[in-house]
């Protein structure tokens, strides 16, 4: 089965995509060498169909296990839930020798990477991702954080994971609306790297939960090489993976958290960043539609609601990272499959971007 590493010097990890790898995730860890006591962080959601038998695997394996489960979805990602989970965990006595294993989707990975990275200056932590956007996206990669009022991932740490266990039967469990949201990042790994994956994804059935292992693997691949290349984003590569998200998150932080799902808010920003793709970078017209086909084959919104306003928009996006001495590097298009980071996106190019989703 496909296994990718990350080979970062001092920090490499496997990621394993295998159907089943859940009962044998306490053997895996074993393997790694960890013998302290485990955190189980994850939500009220994933901890009904799959905690189970993630902590007796775990105690098969000898861990002693503690579990933590935080409410579902965005608004646990706030540093209340860190300061709850931080004190729970010394509570149960955690200490250097512990580690972390997030089970969940980007939520709880997110949540508990940070915590991992700030526990006792910094724990090891296994990722179990669960949903689409975790398995293909945010257990790979090390970004960790959590959300202000202000904005998305405004605090947070580079913290790369000591494993991910990606078992796509897990995927079986989740609802509709979040299982086809995830398919907006593997649309944005199609756009900026995998031009041919773009023909492909038509055909992928958006109601059935049982996806291919290896289109999983694809994508976990797309995304390990580009943090292999620029782990924490200064050379202009990881930005790339940041596609869509400018706008994306921007309106993400327009609603209050957990309204509009994450892959759901990415999914207007590709369509901005097409808009301005065409504009600034020459990108066919064609190009953009075969995107914005896929998006609404996996009936993602295209549409902006009524209610957001483009001033909020603009107010949340100001404090995206990309932001610096008041120009914003912004990812663009220039053919299916080639992305680049651009300096000449300016304000009055992203309030029309922010218009043309209420066309
Ligand atoms: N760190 C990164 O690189 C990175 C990348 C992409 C996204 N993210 C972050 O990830 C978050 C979004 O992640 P998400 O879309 O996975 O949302 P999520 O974690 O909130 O999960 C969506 C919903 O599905 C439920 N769920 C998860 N797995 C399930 C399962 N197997 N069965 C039944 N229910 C299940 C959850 O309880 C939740 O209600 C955002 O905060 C986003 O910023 C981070
Ligand atoms: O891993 C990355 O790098 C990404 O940009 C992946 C994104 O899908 C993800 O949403 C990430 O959390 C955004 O990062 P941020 O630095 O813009 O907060
Ligand atoms: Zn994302």
């Amino acid at each position: 089965m496909p296994t990718t590493h990350v080979d970062l010097p001092g920090r490499e990890y496997d990621i394993v995509v295998e159907p089943g790898i859940l009962d044998a995730a306490g053997e895996r860890i074993h393997e790694l060498g960890l013998r302290g006591a485990c955190a189980l962080i994850t939500d009220d959601n994933v901890a009904r169909h799959h905690a189970d038998k993630v902590v007796s695997s775990l105690e098969m394996a000898g861990f002693h296990v503690s579990t933590h489960v935080v409410p579902a979805g965005e608004a646990s990602k706030s540093a209340a839930r860190f300061e709850v989970l931080c004190e729970e965990m010394a509570a149960r006595g955690h200490d250097r020798s512990s580690f972390v294993v997030a089970l969940g989707g980007g939520v709880v990975g997110d949540l508990a990477g940070y915590v991992a990275a700030s526990y006792y200056r910094g724990i090891p932590f296994v990722q179990i991702p669960t949903t689409i956007v975790a398995q293909v996206d945010s257990s790979v990669g090390g970004k960790t954080g959590i959300n202000l009022k202000q904005g998305k991932n405004l605090v947070g740490a580079f913290h790369q994971p000591a494993l991910v266990l990606i078992d796509p039967l897990t995927l079986r469990t989740l609802p509709g609306r979040e299982f086809r949201e995830g398919f907006a990042e593997v649309i944005k790994h199609a756009a900026i790297r995998d031009a041919a994956m773009l023909d492909e994804l038509a055909a992928v059935d958006p109601a059935s939960p049982d996806v291919a292992t290896d289109l999983i693997a694809r994508n976990v691949a797309i995304k390990a090489a580009i943090v292999i290349e620029d782990e924490r984003e200064t050379s202009g590569t990881r930005a790339l993976l940041n596609f869509g998200h400018t706008i994306g998150h921007g309106i993400e932080a327009s609603v209050p958290y957990g309204e509009m799902l994450h892959g759901e808010a990415i999914s207007l920003g590709i369509r901005a960043a097409l808009f301005l793709s065409e504009r600034r970078a020459g990108l066919a017209a064609e190009t953009s539609s075969r995107v914005l086909a896929l998006l609404e084959h996996f009936q993602l919104p295209l549409q902006l609601p009524e209610t957001v306003t483009t001033e909020t928009v603009m107010s949340r996006l100001s404090k995206d990272k990309k932001f610096e001495a008041g120009r914003i590097r912004f990812v663009l298009l220039r053919a299916a499959g080639e992305a680049f980071v651009s300096s000449e996106v300016n304000e009055d190019d992203l309030r029309q971007a922010i218009a043309h989703l209420r066309s």
